[in-house]
């Protein structure tokens, strides 16, 4: 693949960090300097399912798209070397602290929590679509931290303190009702794993050397554009999927919709249309009850976990979630919304402020113009109402008819004001059951793991019609698992003191070895030839963002002949 065959010559390998679908992670050191370390990837060149020439291909474009980004964007995880040997792909990368999926276990994330992490998703989708790539594949397990979690008080601590601010009642719980369940959910119920915008000490040390709190990685969904316009693949993980995902064609405005459920989820626990916690969702959930769910259930926040937080949140996670692609935010718009002016003052004064001065995006500049600016709320600190924990629940998805969805509900759906979904063919509706827990990325064809949807679709059934009477009726059984389980505990967790003392992150951003660039020119070469317009310089307009207008692209280079097919498999490579 031309990459370097001296892996075992540059680093030691360590411990494993992770195990992914193909390889494992492991925590390495250079031989040079042991305290370098950093995270390699190594990935078998063949798999069960594929030949080695498929495997290498599904590699090599995952490496193309991933470095294309890396090096240009903070907010992803930096690939910083390639090595090959006869059997293996070592692909080292900027060491990390795990998922945020794991770090966000313990429950709801406060609002200066939930926007610190909000703002490096958005940032990272932003920077994907100036590259002309969607990440497709957007949900907090591809988000990886930074730095060492943050060991949070166990949630019975957590339903202690909350019992005794309802007690004592101090100051900031007094002040109103309102203000008082707030002041309530963030003491208590909401806490901050990630190292970013706690306490006081903590801020004081996040200056500009520390840079963001979650990176982007994983980007074996990502699509390039003329990917998107050949109709796309049918990638990601279904319950993080746009309505407009589950049709043929889509554009890069479904990474929003994602980061929208990532938000819901970051503020509550929850996913956006079941009303249920997200570790009880149930498994095995059928893909015609994910889409009528997505597609038309109404988005609400009547869960306890919404007492308190602010409307501007809300306002921002229904505009993130809505189901007109064409009216949907942009990463970038997402950027500007006020509710990040008000909490990301003080990360964008400290950790995300002077080292940014590249970065000359209107997010960027708004960041900069709120740079001084003071949020209206304190930041979490530690006591007040937790859920009340695990009371068996059932999980029902909101009304198919609230919320029109054009093809999802045949003549139930498309009510919906402006909704220009694709009728979604009637295979779809197939009772494929989904991966275990619905969560993880189901698809790649051009030689990547098949897709639920794929799947159904591949019997050649296309028509509209065929699945909404019983696919509606089944939406309302999307159930949450029969009875809750005890909140996952973080290993480390104790006390809000040992929380406090938890380390800094690292200061520094790592800096890929020189072959890397070398490599991943002549990579992305083939790409861009093959009009998979993969760029490393910004540019995004609104079309772009817009499936209609991607589907238009590809209907007019279908016109032209060039190619575009509409089909959806890849041939990126
Ligand atoms: N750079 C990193 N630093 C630290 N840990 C990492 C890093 N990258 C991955 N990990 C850990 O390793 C685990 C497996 O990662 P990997 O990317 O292989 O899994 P995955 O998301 O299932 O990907 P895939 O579906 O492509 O196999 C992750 O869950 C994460 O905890």
């Amino acid at each position: 693949m031309g990459f370097r065959a001296d892996f075992n010559s540059q680093y030691s390998l360590l411990e494993v960090l992770g195990k992914g679908n193909f390889g494992v992670v492991w925590l390495a050191a250079s031989r040079h300097d042991p305290s370098h370390q950093v995270a390699v990837k190594i990935l078998p060149k063949v798999r069960e399912d594929k030949s080695r020439e498929e495997t290498l291909a599904c590699i090599k474009r995952e490496v193309a798209l991933w470095g294309s980004l890396s090096g240009d964007s903070r907010y992803v995880a930096q690939l910083l070397g390639l090595y090959e040997d006869g059997g293996s792909v070592y692909l080292v990368q900027q060491r990390c602290y795990g998922d945020l999926a794991t770090a966000m276990q313990s429950g709801p994330l406060s609002e200066p929590c939930a926007a610190a992490i909000m703002w490096c998703v958005l940032s990272a989708i932003r920077d994907c679509h100036d590259h002309h790539l969607a990440m497709v594949d957007v949900k907090p397990q591809n988000f990886l931290l930074t730095s060492p979690p943050l060991a949070l008080p166990a949630a019975e601590a957590r339903a202690e303190a909350a019992a005794s601010v309802e007690a004592g009642a101090p100051p900031s719980a007094k002040a109103g009702a309102k203000e008082g369940a707030g002041a309530r959910r963030e003491a208590a119920q909401c806490a901050c794993p990630v190292p970013l915008l706690l306490a006081p000490e903590h801020q004081a040390a996040h200056t500009a050397a520390h840079g963001p709190c979650v990176v982007a990685c994983d980007f074996g969904c990502s699509l390039s554009y003329s990917e998107l316009m050949r109709g796309g693949r049918h990638g990601g993980s279904p319950i993080f999927f746009a309505p407009e995902q589950f049709s043929s064609s889509y554009g890069l405005g479904v990474d929003v919709w994602a980061a929208g459920v990532m938000l819901y989820l970051l503020l509550s626990g929850r996913y956006p249309f079941w009303d249920c916690k997200r570790e009880d969702i149930k498994p095995g959930m059928k893909p015609y009850e994910v889409m009528l769910a997505v597609c038309s259930a109404p988005i609400q926040f009547l869960s306890p976990e919404w007492r308190g937080v602010s409307r501007d949140a809300r306002d921002l996670v229904t505009r993130m979630l809505d189901r007109n692609p064409a009216t949907r935010l942009t990463a970038e718009q997402a950027l500007e919304h006020p509710w990040f002016a008000r909490w990301m003052a003080q990360a964008a004064h400290g950790s995300h402020g002077a080292t940014h001065t590249a970065d000359k995006s209107p997010a960027r500049q708004h960041q900069q113009r709120h740079a001084g600016a003071s949020p209206s709320r304190p930041a979490a600190s530690p006591s007040a109402a937790a859920p009340a924990a695990g009371a068996p629940k059932r999980c029902v998805a909101g009304s198919p008819n609230a919320a029109g969805c054009q093809g999802a509900g045949g003549s139930s759906g498309g009510g919906g004001g402006g909704s220009n979904i694709v009728p979604v063919p009637a295979a779809v509706a197939v009772p494929v059951a989904l991966p275990a827990d619905v969560l993880s990325c189901s698809s790649m064809d051009g030689g990547c793991p098949a897709d639920v949807f794929h799947h159904a679709a591949s019997n050649g059934n296309d028509s509209g019609s065929g699945a909404a009477p019983s696919a509606a009726a089944a939406a309302g059984q999307a159930a949450c698992l029969p009875a809750a389980r005890p909140q996952p505990q973080h290993p480390q967790a104790s006390s809000p003191s040992s929380a406090r003392q938890a380390p800094l992150p690292p200061p520094s951003r790592p800096v890929p070895e020189p072959h890397v660039q070398q490599v991943l020119g002549q990579m992305l070469g083939p790409l861009e030839a093959a009009g998979g317009g993969v760029s490393s310089g910004s540019a995004g307009s609104e079309d772009e963002h817009n499936h209609q207008s991607a589907a238009a692209a590809a209907a007019a280079a279908a016109a032209a002949g060039n190619g575009a097919n509409g089909g959806g498999s890849s041939n990126a490579v």
